[in-house]
């Protein structure tokens, strides 16, 4: 099997339609995003953890209509695990005994190269998305540079392959990462910061968040605005910028729906649950969360909610807002064979 062959068994992700929810303050940053994407440059989303960067980045990704290579940033990586490495051994023996008084004998071992993604995605064409590129050691990326500026990858020395990898015209990469104070990141290199368009990614605006919590839980409007802004309350007075509030909010819409508990701040259920997740994430003593928490109940503002018809709210939002035959997961992307088809040169 050739080399080419080989790769067109690998798999490449496809992003689950329907999954992304977008909101006036979202598309215009895709719209951003997407302009400089087709304009053949790489980007970068830089933000907080959970605002959003790496399901923008797949959804940006699946707008380029190529296959798309995930990666991980990780601090044990080594440039390998980036470019390929050489990985097992062709054998072959030959005994040729035509003649039957002479044996001849050729002996061939040959080391066969596996592409890791990066190479791959270069190579067919694939957008690259590097999720928390900075977790990964700062001289391990180096090779990203020419294959960013000069459009060429620099491989190891091999027999079965060139040294020089052009890269193809329809790759792309996309990177997200944290800010530099988070635990395990590394400091970007300026060399590569310099080849990317930077976009911050702020905690997403009141509006996004509720979509995103009616879309994915099928949480009642109402009961997503009064969570986004209880959360958002508590946070603010703790101090807990760090973060973004939006997986706290996602937790607990979740589970209100998915276990019918009333949102309402006099419902001991809904507290609790609050409590559960909030709380682990402040610095505060638990009477003290708890204090803070009570008083921040009671001035908590939400449009009143208007009347809904007598059925379950859950229901009602679930079969309007996911759509009955979309599967209920999270995940927004799924794995798929590369073959020919999805390689076949579709417009950007
Ligand atoms: N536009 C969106 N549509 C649907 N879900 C979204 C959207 N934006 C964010 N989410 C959801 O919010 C959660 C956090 O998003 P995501 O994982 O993309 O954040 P992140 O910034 O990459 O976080 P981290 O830095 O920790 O990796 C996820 O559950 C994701 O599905």
């Amino acid at each position: 099997m050739t080399n080419t062959e080989n790769h067109k068994k690998r798999a490449v992700l496809r992003v689950r339609p329907g999954q992304f929810v977008v909101t006036p303050a979202i598309e215009k940053v895709a719209i951003r995003a997407l302009r400089y994407l087709t304009s053949g440059f790489a980007i970068h989303l830089r933000g907080p953890a959970g605002t959003g960067k790496t399901t923008l980045a797949m959804h940006l990704a699946n707008c380029l209509d190529r296959p798309i290579m995930l990666i991980f940033g990780d601090d044990e990586f080594k440039s390998s695990d980036l470019i390929g490495s050489e990985s097992g051994y062709t054998h072959k023996k030959l005994l040729d005994n035509y003649i039957h008084n002479v044996l001849k004998v050729e002996d061939e071992l040959k080391q066969n190269w596996v592409d890791s993604r990066l190479t791959l995605a270069c190579r067919e064409g694939l957008t690259l998305v590097y999720d928390e590129f900075n977790r990964s050691r700062p001289e391990v990326n180096n090779v990203l540079l020419s294959a960013l500026e000069e459009k060429i990858l620099t491989l190891p020395p091999s027999s079965n392959q060139p040294e020089y990898l052009h890269v193809h015209p329809k790759f792309r990469a996309i990177f997200t990462s944290n800010p530099e104070e988070y635990c395990g990141v590394h400091s970007t290199q300026d060399a590569l910061m310099d080849r990317l368009v930077t976009i911050n990614m702020p905690e997403p605006d009141e509006q996004t968040q509720i979509e995103i919590l009616t879309h994915k839980t099928g949480i009642h409007h109402e009961y997503a605005q009064l969570i986004a802004r209880l959360v958002k309350a508590f946070r603010s007075a703790t101090g807990a910028e760090k973060t973004s509030g939006l997986r706290s909010c996602l937790m607990v819409a979740k589970v209100c729906a998915e276990h019918d508990i009333l949102v309402t701040p006099e419902n001991t259920d809904f507290r609790e649950i609050c409590a559960d997740v909030l709380f682990n994430r402040t610095n505060l003593s638990a009477s003290d969360a708890t204090t803070l928490f009570l008083e921040l109940l009671n001035h908590v503002q939400v449009k009143p909610v208007e009347p809904v018809d007598d059925s379950d709210p859950y229901d009602v939002a679930e079969s309007e807002i996911v759509g009955e035959a979309e599967p209920q997961t999270d995940a927004i992307a799924e794995p798929v064979t590369l073959d020919e088809s999805l390689l076949s040169d579709q417009p950007n």
